[in-house]
C-alpha cells in the first residue's frame, strides 16, 4: 500500500481548499436528500478549477478482492496519516455500513473512491472531493492529473452562488442503466434533473443516448474509418448533435473530437484535423486544466497535425493546414467542418 499524501493546504486562489472553508469558492454542507455535499460560495465560471486535491488514501497495493486483508492493509495505511486526516477519512460516507459492518474502511473506499486515471484499478479517497454528489448532468468534470498527483474538479458550466457542485459517478448510459448502477454501487435512487424529467422527455433522452452509442460503433469500425469516411463523418455529426442536445461535456465529447481529428488526419485533411485537434484541446482545457496530460500531448498537433501517427493513410480528403475557411457565418463554417457541402 502506498501511503497517500495529505490534503493540500488551504489556498483559495488556485482552487485548493480546506474542508468547509467559508472563504473558499465552495463549502461542504447538508444537501436535502443527499447527506453532505459541496455547494458554491460564489458564482463560478465554466473552466474554473474548483478543487485540486491529493488523495487521503489510495488502493495501490491493497488487496480489495479480499476484504479481511484489505481492512488490515487500510488500517495500516490510515495509521500513517495525521490524526486530523484519519478523522476526515473515518467521517466519510459509508454505504456498506449495514451490509458489511465489520469492514468499515473497505466500505468507505468503495463508497468514496475515484479511479486515479484511466485503465487503472487504483482508486483514491479524498477528504473534500469525495463529498461531491452525483448528477447525470454534472456541472464539473473530475480528472486525475498524474503530473501533480492530484484529482482536479473543473466547472464545465457556470455554477451560481449557492448551487450544488456535482460530478458524475458513471460513464454514461440510458437512465435505466444509470439508475441500476447508482442503486447497486451507491445505494441511492437518482433524482437529478435528467432522471426527474417527465416520462416522455426521459424516453426521448434515452433514445438519443442509445442512438449515440450505436453511432459510436461506426467510429470504432476500422474498415469504415478507412474505406467509408463520409459515413463515419455523418455518424459523428449526428453524435455531436445528440451531445449538444443532452448537454454532454464530459470525456465523451473529447473522445469524439479526438476520433474526428484522427479520421481527418488519416485521409490527409489537415485543415479539419487542425480544427478538431483545437476543439479537443479546448474541451480538455475546460474540463482538466491547461496542464492536463491530454492538453500537453495534443497541443503540438493543433499546429502540425501531420506529425501525428494517424496522418496520411489515404489522400481522399487532402487539404492543407491553411485551408481553414475564414469569414464564414457559423452555420456555413459548420457545413464546411462536417463536410456537408463536399
Ligand atoms: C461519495 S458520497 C458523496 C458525499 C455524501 N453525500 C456524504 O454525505 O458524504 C456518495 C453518497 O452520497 C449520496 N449521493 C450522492 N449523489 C446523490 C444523489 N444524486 N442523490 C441522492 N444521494 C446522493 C449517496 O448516499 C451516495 O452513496
Amino acid at each position: 500500500m502506498a501511503p497517500s499524501s495529505t490534503s493540500p493546504p488551504h489556498n483559495p486562489q488556485n482552487g485548493e481548499s480546506g474542508e468547509n472553508s467559508e472563504n473558499s469558492v465552495w463549502k461542504i454542507q447538508e444537501v436535502p436528500g443527499k447527506g453532505l455535499g459541496v455547494v458554491a460560495n460564489q458564482d463560478i465560471a465554466a473552466g474554473t478549477c474548483i478543487i485540486s486535491e491529493a488523495p487521503l488514501i489510495t488502493t495501490e497495493g491493497i488487496s480489495m478482492a479480499n476484504t479481511d486483508i484489505a481492512e488490515q492493509q487500510l488500517l495500516n495505511a490510515l495509521k500513517k496519516l495525521s490524526k486530523a486526516d484519519q478523522e476526515r477519512f473515518r467521517s466519510l460516507h459509508n454505504y456498506y455500513t449495514a451490509s458489511d459492518p465489520t469492514h468499515p474502511l473497505s466500505g468507505i473506499c468503495k463508497s468514496n473512491g475515484y479511479p486515479l486515471g484511466t485503465n487503472t484499478e487504483v482508486g483514491g479517497v479524498f477528504a473534500d472531493i469525495s463529498r461531491i454528489n452525483h448528477s447525470c448532468l454534472p456541472n464539473t468534470v473530475q480528472y486525475w492529473n498524474p503530473l501533480h498527483e492530484k484529482q482536479t474538479i473543473h466547472a464545465v458550466r457556470p455554477i451560481p452562488n449557492g448551487g450544488e457542485v456535482t460530478t458524475s459517478y458513471l460513464a454514461g448510459g440510458t437512465s435505466q442503466e444509470r439508475k441500476q448502477f447508482l442503486k447497486e454501487n451507491f445505494g441511492f435512487d437518482c433524482a437529478c434533473e435528467v432522471c426527474s424529467m417527465l416520462e416522455d422527455k426521459l424516453r426521448e433522452s434515452d433514445e438519443r443516448l442509445a442512438r449515440a452509442e450505436k453511432l459510436d460503433e461506426t467510429l470504432g469500425d476500422s474498415k469504415k474509418v478507412r474505406f467509408s469516411p463520409d459515413e463515419v463523418m455523418k455518424s459523428a455529426r449526428s453524435m455531436f448533435k445528440i451531445y449538444e442536445e443532452e448537454g454532454i461535456k464530459d470525456g465523451r465529447l473529447g473522445r469524439l473530437y479526438y476520433d474526428l481529428f484522427q479520421l481527418c488526419n488519416m485521409h490527409s485533411d489537415l485543415a479539419r484535423a487542425r480544427c478538431f485537434a483545437k476543439y479537443y484541446v479546448d474541451s480538455k482545457k475546460m474540463a482538466e486544466g491547461k496542464d492536463s496530460i491530454n492538453v500537453l500531448e495534443m497541443f503540438s498537433y493543433v499546429k502540425s497535425p501531420q506529425k501525428h501517427d494517424s496522418f496520411g493513410s489515404t489522400d481522399m480528403w487532402r487539404t492543407g493546414t491553411t485551408d481553414v475557411p475564414k469569414g464564414l457565418k457559423a452555420s456555413e463554417f459548420a457545413k464546411w467542418l462536417w463536410r456537408e457541402n463536399v
